[in-house]
């Protein structure tokens, strides 16, 4: 077993342990490669246990990259590597297992975001607040969360009224549903290793060495649980500076700039040969980048010629969608470069329609990415809500999801009646139950509901492709999915999707086990990719990835830099805007290796559409 070839600076990142090691580097110049044959390194070289190093990645599909590479790379097998995850899943697997000191029980659960939603409609509700407020509300609570002193950043952040008594209602259902959110998940970490020394130590002396991929896009809380964790110094985080794209969200790029500085005796790395794109790619988004003054300067060179980056200008969106259509099938025919390898990147979402369209219409199959995640799905949601209600009988808002889905006679006049035999710390749950036994709702219904709390009483210990099997046959779900499906094809997909989920489920030993797994990876934006086509992606959700060929497209002013980023009053705030935009165009065009196009219209969905500034400042 051997590592990868590395450059001479790539191998002394990779070889200094004795004090923290910053890995400063522009795209495309082995970051990722770097960081993986470190722990290759500590594995092979120093003999470090590979239990005992902790490995963050960005994305849960980063981190099974990682794995399969160190599997290659040190002849072990991917299990032997527990620790190389996302924050999020690192800390909830330590927080599982201590959640009772917070005064949860085990299974400890994660609500996703529809939950989350389900919450503060009804958290709205109670404060007689417009449901208008419920996007912004949900913003308001994460950033709250992220910022880790969420009671400092209400005092003094967001225009959602009465936000102190929300998020106090809030967390309240939360925990009385013995649930987390995702952004607990990192918050409260944080509390117990703060909180509870002996735990801190024990996690201190369980991990030999940190290290952190993406650290540019590092916010406040997960720096603080780092500096819990480190022991003596054994870390290194690798990033890029001009490719945080995540501050709206509360990244920080200050704990990058800051590095050196923090810890003593830090080593700073700078990888700025980059091999994964041609000299005219690297050119033109240097050039581009160079418009940013926050930045940390870097000399970013390739040794490799290749065709001129291209700037394209279409009548409307359809033209440059079909000629985009066009592009890929000559890429295929012309240039063997397979549909996999291309990528159509845009700002926003709703830029992906005419693109759908062409390539439909051309026979070009194509990828979406970042669409109607699969645990969106209906579908999956509600058998999901069965598995979540059978081992955490305190989920509310998951019985109420399923309480008459499929039908059983449990309609707003039977609901309003369990309501009312809640008593306060009673779950819907055992409110139904009372129900059932004070005959308070109809006789069949009644009937129905009890075979419901059987159910879910009998599947609690089941494995959970057992137990999809049944709630599937106990309910008739099949009638259910065929009277909501508008065709056959619908039903056909809604079957799929049940299939794919069972047979996900089938490797996992218990429910919670499998509903952790399902919650942690339902963040991952990546999740729908499996296919073979050419890939549709926001920017956002192409972060780390690399293809022959990339169309950055709808490059116009208003959607690249986007509206949103640059309306403000303020000075400071508008360059601020767009400087993240455009980081979001570099990272864009430094996803491509071999061809690069950029592209915009003169009308989009009928309005006039100006280029965008940061064409020209490519220099193109
Ligand atoms: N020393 C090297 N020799 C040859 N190829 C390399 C070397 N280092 C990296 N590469 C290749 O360059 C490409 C970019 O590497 P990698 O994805 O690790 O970079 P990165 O810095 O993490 O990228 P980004 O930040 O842009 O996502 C990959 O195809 C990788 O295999």
């Amino acid at each position: 077993m051997s590592m990868q070839s590395l450059s001479p600076v790539q191998m002394e990142a990779v070889s200094h342990v004795e004090t923290p090691a910053i890995v400063t580097a522009g795209a495309g110049s082995g970051k990722t490669r770097t960081l993986t044959n470190k722990i290759a390194y500590l594995v092979n070289n120093l003999h470090y246990d590979p239990e005992r190093i902790l490995a963050i990645t960005f994305t849960n599909k980063a981190a099974d990259e990682m794995k399969s590479r160190l599997e290659k790379i040190t002849g072990r097998s991917a299990g032997d590597f527990p620790w190389v995850r996302t924050f999020h899943s690192a800390c909830f697997k330590i927080l599982k297992v201590h959640c009772e000191l917070l005064g949860y029980r085990k299974p400890l659960l994660i609500h996703d975001a529809s939950q989350q939603k389900a919450h503060l409609k009804k958290v709205l509700a109670e404060l007689n607040l417009d449901r208008h407020y419920l996007f912004a509300a949900a913003s308001l609570i994460s950033k709250a969360k992220n910022s880790a002193d969420p009671v400092l950043y209400l005092a003094s952040n967001g225009r959602v009224p009465r936000r102190k008594e929300a998020y106090r209602i809030y967390n309240e259902m939360l925990a009385q549903s013995n649930s987390v959110d995702f952004d607990d998940i990192l918050l409260l970490t944080r509390d117990l290793l703060q909180k509870y020394p002996e735990i801190r130590k024990a996690y201190r002396n369980r991990f030999d060495y940190i290290l952190v991929d993406e650290f540019q896009d590092s916010n406040e809380i997960q720096n603080q649980i780092i500096d819990l964790l480190l022991k003596d110094g054994r870390l290194t985080v690798v990033g890029d500076d001009y490719q945080s794209i995540y501050q709206f969200r509360g990244a920080n790029p200050f704990h990058f700039i800051n590095f050196p500085q923090k810890y003593a005796k830090a080593r700073v790395f700078r990888l700025e040969e980059n091999f994964r794109s041609t000299r005219q790619i690297v050119t033109a988004s240097d050039r581009l980048i160079a418009h940013n003054l926050q930045r940390i300067e870097k000399q970013c060179f390739s040794r490799r010629d290749g065709q001129p980056v291209t700037v394209e200008t279409f009548y409307n969106e359809q033209m440059e969608a079909e000629w985009v259509a066009d592009r890929c099938r000559e890429l295929l025919n012309d240039e063997n470069i397979p549909y996999r390898e291309i990528a159509i990147l845009y700002r926003t979402k709703f830029t992906s329609l005419p693109f759908e369209r062409a390539l439909r219409s051309a026979g070009v199959p194509y990828t979406m990415v970042g669409a109607q995640g699969f645990f969106q799905r209906r579908e999956v949601q509600d058998i999901n809500a069965y598995l979540i209600c059978a081992v955490n009988p305190s989920d509310d808002i998951s019985f109420e999801r399923i309480v008459n889905v499929p039908r059983r006679g449990i309609g707003p006049g039977a609901l309003k009646k369990i309501f009312g035999c809640k008593e306060r710390n009673m779950s819907l749950r055992d409110a139904a139950r009372k129900a059932i036994d004070g005959r308070l709702i109809p006789k069949k219904a009644a009937a129905e509901l009890d075979k419901l709390l059987s159910l879910l009483e009998s599947i609690a210990e089941e494995k959970p492709d057992a137990a999809m099997h049944r709630v599937m046959k106990e309910t008739d779900y099949f009638a259910h999915l065929s009277t909501l499906s508008d065709d056959g094809d619908d039903l056909e997909t809604r079957l799929e999707n049940i299939k794919s989920m069972i047979y996900d489920a089938a490797g996992k030993a218990s429910i919670p086990e499998y509903l952790e797994d399902a919650a942690l990876i339902r963040d991952d934006q990546d999740e729908t990719d499996n296919g073979n086509g050419v890939r549709l992606s926001t920017i956002h959700a192409a972060k780390g990835l690399e293809f022959k060929a990339v169309f950055v497209v709808a490059v116009e002013e208003g959607i690249l830099p986007h509206r949103k980023s640059i309306e403000t009053e303020s000075e400071i705030e508008l360059e601020r805007g767009m400087e993240e935009e455009r980081r979001l165009m570099y990272v864009a065009m430094t996803r491509a290796s071999e061809l690069l196009s950029l592209s915009a219209a003169a009308t989009r969905r009928g309005e006039l559409a100006r280029p965008s500034p940061f064409l020209a400042e490519t220099g193109l």
